[in-house]
């Protein structure tokens, strides 16, 4: 059997938010005691919270909505890389890896392990990496952060060139029980018609059959 690891982010009122954005809510607007029968929720949220993805109208005011983005590049092979203490990832942090073959990556940076709270400060992709990855066919990238741009960043270089070359932004996966390796990746946003951004459900399923078929 195919084993599915969850690398998302569970959404409770403990989840952090980006500071001073909308946190996470849950709120039942019936009980079945109101109702008679049923429990029935609300969830008020930011389109950035956990576990989510980046349309490029997250950023650019002409940029594509959630509803626009193309399916594929969020299912599909990916190859999961470990890159503890650093402070940047460029085309040099990446040397020796090789990518041949590779359209999905995630790094696995370890850089924010204690999701009780925001960090202070965070890797970040250096804005060259994303012609780096496009011209190996890279398609998505994937960071277990909360942007992949430095927390204090207004010009938001890697959003805007990622966006440029076609790639597609991951953020805030949990990688840190996860093996260096090649798994399919899952996490398809919400078909939220307007939104800038989504909450995902990310899985990784292993590639080979384990023990058991
Ligand atoms: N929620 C925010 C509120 C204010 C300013 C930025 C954010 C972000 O979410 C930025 C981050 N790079 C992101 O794409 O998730
Ligand atoms: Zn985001
Ligand atoms: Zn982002």
């Amino acid at each position: 059997m195919k084993k599915i690891i969850d690398i998302s982010q569970p959404l409770d009122h403990r989840t952090v938010v980006w500071p001073g954005d909308t946190p996470f809510s849950y709120d039942l607007t019936w009980t079945t005691q109101d109702s008679g029968s049923v429990n029935v929720g609300q969830i008020q949220m930011s389109t950035h919270t956990g576990t989510h993805i980046d349309a490029p109208f997250h950023f650019n005011d002409e940029g594509q909505r959630v509803i626009q983005l193309d399916l594929d590049v969020y299912v599909g092979d990916a190859l999961v890389i470990h890159l503890p203490k650093t402070n940047s990832i460029g085309p040099k942090e990446l040397d020796g890896i090789d990518l041949q073959g590779i359209t999905r990556l995630l790094i696995r940076t370890d850089a924010w392990t204690d999701r009780r709270v925001f960090p202070s400060e965070i890797p970040f992709l250096e804005p060259q990496l994303a012609g780096y990855l496009a011209d190996r066919g890279i398609r998505l990238v994937g960071v277990d952060l909360p942007s992949v741009d430095p927390l204090d960043s207004k010009e938001l270089s890697a959003h805007h060139q990622l966006s440029a070359y076609g790639i597609a932004i991951l953020e805030g996966i949990v990688l840190e029980h996860v093996q260096p390796g090649a798994y399919e990746l899952i996490a398809l946003p919400l078909a939220l018609a307007e939104a800038d951004g989504s909450p995902v459900r990310a899985v990784l399923r292993t590639i080979r059959d384990e023990k058991g078929g």
